[in-house]
């Protein structure tokens, strides 16, 4: 079966792989290979196969009635329980379960329930892992079919033998009437669920049979859970805040769910009795209550917020350290936008997610379960009714809206055929006296008609078949003997119930959309630099009688991000100590490039970049950065001082005044710092925008100069400088270099004359080099043509566009 194969063959919108639709079926190994490399199947190993992009995501039905089977049965079991605990009135509950008897207690019916929702949830769990494992062939064919004919037979007897015992227990009381109407009314629930988890059983079986799960759904959900995990993680450290939070959040709940009680008390009290003293005793105890609660609120919110802003302001560090630590190629292939974008709005929404959302989460459910039991307490059939009838409603309505809205479309559309053939025929009415045809055109307006009728029939009757059961459903609910006071605190609690589930959807999009930002902060967490910024086992060798000595072997090298271009081509020079060399040649051929290597910002694919010695990727990134600098053609400064951009990199504290200026003067800097008011302290606005271009030059030269390097890297400007900022540039460059080792990149002839070594690069490979005199006297030389056409262009720069 090919990939195209699992597209296209689905039966329910879904893409299948039938893995054991017929076990002994010779095709079947055929039919699993999408899903698995060759080299898998051949080796019948567990290496996973990353799934093709093209494969449809499918839904995931069957997953989804698993969960819904689990759901069931815990409501189930929370239903009996609360009916065994509430409405048993005779005994206590010690003597119900001591002197049981099958037709006057439910004590049976809730273990069973117990029993059903334990068992069920182990098998349903273990069964959906043995069909993962089976998919990712962790486990033997043999295995995994008795594994799932194991599950189908448990499945299946424990959902018939708990219908069975629930039609027993139903005929057996119902014969005795011994049971009240509340135990009664828990049988009947009992068998209803019961019957559902026999059908939901009965629907498992295809599931069984068919595994409709593709591997990347399967491997977002177990991403997703471990992102959840990891999520609520986040939060641990945060445990003492969060825990005292969460008691305030009990207390601020209970004060919600015990209020519609006193309210409905103050109401049946002014109706009822005759003095005001019992109102004002509970409007007392009801402002007493609010107040409370307003306190727990107050308190609540603000510590939930507190270990939100706690939580978030550390995550917001190791983000951006894990961010400042990646390889230079990652910023390549890495929009700024997006990675501020992790630190300040995915962040948010995580700070939200595992503080104001978890909150919430709980004081709903805390809401809806207090609720539920207030109301279980005031009033229990009422209670029960409302608990099948509301969510029935609530389906049938969702049905029924849908059902209407198509049904209406099509009713327009087929009116709106009728109108244009009334339209059309009206408007033509001399056409149709003269040709006679006014029978053909009643007939034909008639037609449309009734398919338009034809749709309206069927929008009426779905009317009437919903009002129908709406009122059913609302009848049961009507003729209780209910106080007023009773009803509006029932009203009430429905409310809360209602809008508490109501905000529980909310929040379940909100956590979606946490476990999204917390995918890509993890990722990005998680992800360890390809090259390093600190030392670690690989590199961390420190050269200790390093000189300058550079030598670079066979080096090849393409941008990450642009892998068809091959920008650096079998690199091999030296750079002996104490030399001047310089890279010439037309722009784009990759003097910049082997710049960037030696300082690794990038690794080359081949060859080897040798410090003396030591290969540079066994060097310690931190003894590299102290040793080698690097002044960059358009140098960028931080929005900080003169003073801060000068020591960057250094502890400030530890630079003198006196070491900052005698640099700057060697680059040319200080007369013109000193003419700032605030002389080494004036700011230079972003990326040093409030100083001219060669201003920034020579700060970024004081600066390198400051590091006092072995090897220094220099990328001439080539923008224009007027003159005598050009001079000033010039001279600072020249004194730099006086007793080091200097590759530069070189665009000024002045430059090129007086280095020792001139190599050109055109294309990513080194075409000629030689001394400025050598490769001058070379007839057709590349170098003599980018000299003579500077020349000739009467400008000093000799890079050719
Ligand atoms: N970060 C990058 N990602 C992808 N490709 C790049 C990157 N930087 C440079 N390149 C490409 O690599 C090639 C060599 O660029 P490089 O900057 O080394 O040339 P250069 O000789 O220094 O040019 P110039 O003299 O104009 O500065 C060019 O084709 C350029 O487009």
């Amino acid at each position: 079966m090919s990939l195209n194969h699992i597209e296209t063959n689905n039966d329910d919108d879904v893409a299948i792989l039938d893995i054991t639709s017929d076990d002994n079926n010779n095709n079947d190994d055929d039919e699993e290979s999408p899903l698995l490399n060759d080299n898998t199947q051949q080796n019948n190993s567990i290496v996973l196969t990353p799934i093709s992009d093209t494969i449809r995501v499918p839904s995931i039905s069957r997953y989804r009635l698993t969960n819904i089977l689990r759901t069931i049965l815990f409501i189930e079991f929370l239903t009996l329980l609360t009916i065994w605990l509430v409405g048993y009135t005779t005994h206590s509950l010690i003597d119900d379960i001591i002197h049981y008897q099958f037709t006057t207690s439910i004590f049976d019916i809730v273990s069973v329930s117990v029993c059903k929702l334990i068992l069920l949830i182990i098998f349903l769990t273990e069964l959906e892992t043995s069909v993962i494992a089976r998919l990712y062939q962790v486990n033997s064919r043999q295995s995994f079919i008795f594994i799932r004919y194991l599950y189908i037979i448990i499945l299946l007897l424990l959902s018939s033998c708990s219908l069975a015992f629930s039609i027993i227990k139903l005929i057996f009381v119902l014969y005795k009437l011994k049971l009240n109407k509340l135990y009664l009314s828990s049988v009947y629930l009992f068998l209803i669920f019961s019957s559902i988890e026999f059908i939901g059983s009965l629907l498992m079986i295809p599931y069984l049979t068919r595994i409709k799960l593709l591997e990347q759904q399967r491997s977002n959900l177990t991403k997703k859970k471990v992102n959840l995990k990891r999520l609520i993680s986040l939060a641990k450290s945060e445990r003492l805040l969060i825990s005292i939070a969460i008691l305030f959040l009990l207390l601020s709940s209970a004060t919600q769910i015990i209020q519609p009680y006193f309210f409905g008390k103050i109401i049946d009290n002014a109706l009822t009795s005759d003095t005001m003293h019992l109102v004002n005793i509970n409007v007392l105890i009801l402002l007493g209550i609010n107040c409370a609660g307003a306190v727990a609120s107050s308190f609540r919110s603000w510590l939930f917020e507190l270990s939100g802003q706690r939580i978030v302001y550390r995550l917001r560090q190791n983000i951006f350290n894990s961010i400042i630590k990646q390889e230079v190629g990652f910023f390549d292939d890495t929009r700024t936008g997006e990675l501020t974008n992790r630190l300040s709005s995915d962040t948010q929404v995580l700070q939200n997610a595992v503080t104001v959302n978890i909150s919430m989460l709980v004081r709903f459910l805390v809401q809806i379960i207090g609720s539920l039991a207030v109301m279980f307490y005031l009033e229990v059939t009422l209670t029960l009714v409302l608990m099948v009838v509301v969510p029935m409603i609530i389906l049938i309505s969702k049905q029924y809206g849908s059902i209407v809205q198509k049904l209406r479309k099509k009713f327009q559309d087929e009116l709106a055929a009728a109108g244009s053939t009334a339209e059309e025929s009206i408007s033509n009415i001399r056409t149709v006296r003269i040709f006679g045809a006014e029978r053909k055109i009643s007939d034909h307006y008639l037609d449309n008609l009734l398919k338009s009728y034809a749709v309206g029939k069927k929008l009426a009757w779905n009317t009437g078949l919903f009002m129908g059961i709406v009122s059913l459903l609302v009848a049961g609910v009507h003729d209780r003997k209910l106080s007023t006071g009773l009803l509006a605190s029932f009203l009430m609690y429905m409310l809360q119930v209602a809008l508490a589930f109501a905000f529980l959807a909310s929040l379940f999009t909100d956590f979606m959309q946490a476990l999204g930002a917390s995918e890509r902060i993890f990722d990005l967490l998680d992800r360890q630099p390809k090259i390093p910024s600190t030392s670690d086992s690989t590199c961390c060798i420190k050269p200790i009688d390093f000189d300058g000595y550079v030598h670079l072997e066979n080096v090849c090298f393409t941008y990450p991000t642009r892998s068809d271009q091959q920008v650096l081509n079998n690199i091999t020079f030296e750079i002996k100590s104490g030399q001047k060399v310089a890279l010439v040649g037309p722009s784009g051929g990759g003097k910049s490039t082997i710049a960037s290597l030696i300082e690794r910002f990038y690794d080359p694919q081949s060859g080897t970049i040798y410090f003396g010695s030591q290969p540079l990727n066994t060097i310690d990134p931190q003894w590299l950065r102290e040793n080698v600098s690097f002044v960059n053609q358009e140098p960028s400064l931080f929005a900080c001082s003169i003073r801060d951009n000068i020591t960057f990199g250094f502890d400030k504290n530890n630079i003198s005044l006196d070491d900052i200026q005698l640099v700057a003067k060697q680059a040319n800097a200080h007369d013109f710092i000193e003419q700032f008011e605030n002389k080494y302290d004036t700011l230079v606005g972003e990326r040093g925008v409030r100083l001219s271009g060669g201003q920034r030059q020579r700060i970024a030269i004081a600066r390198a100069l400051l590091m006092s390097p072995k090897l220094l890297l220099l990328d001439e400007a080539t923008s224009a400088l007027d003159a005598e900022s050009e001079h000033l540039v010039q001279e600072a460059i020249e004194r730099a270099m006086i007793n080091r080792t200097v590759l530069v990149i070189a665009h000024r002839l002045s430059t090129v004359r007086n280095a020792d070594l001139v190599i050109v690069i055109d294309h990513g490979t080194i075409v000629e080099q030689g001394t400025h005199d050598d490769l001058i006297a070379k007839e057709d030389g590349i170098y003599k043509k980018l000299v003579l056409r500077q020349l000739m262009a009467g400008n000093s720069s000799i890079t050719t566009e």
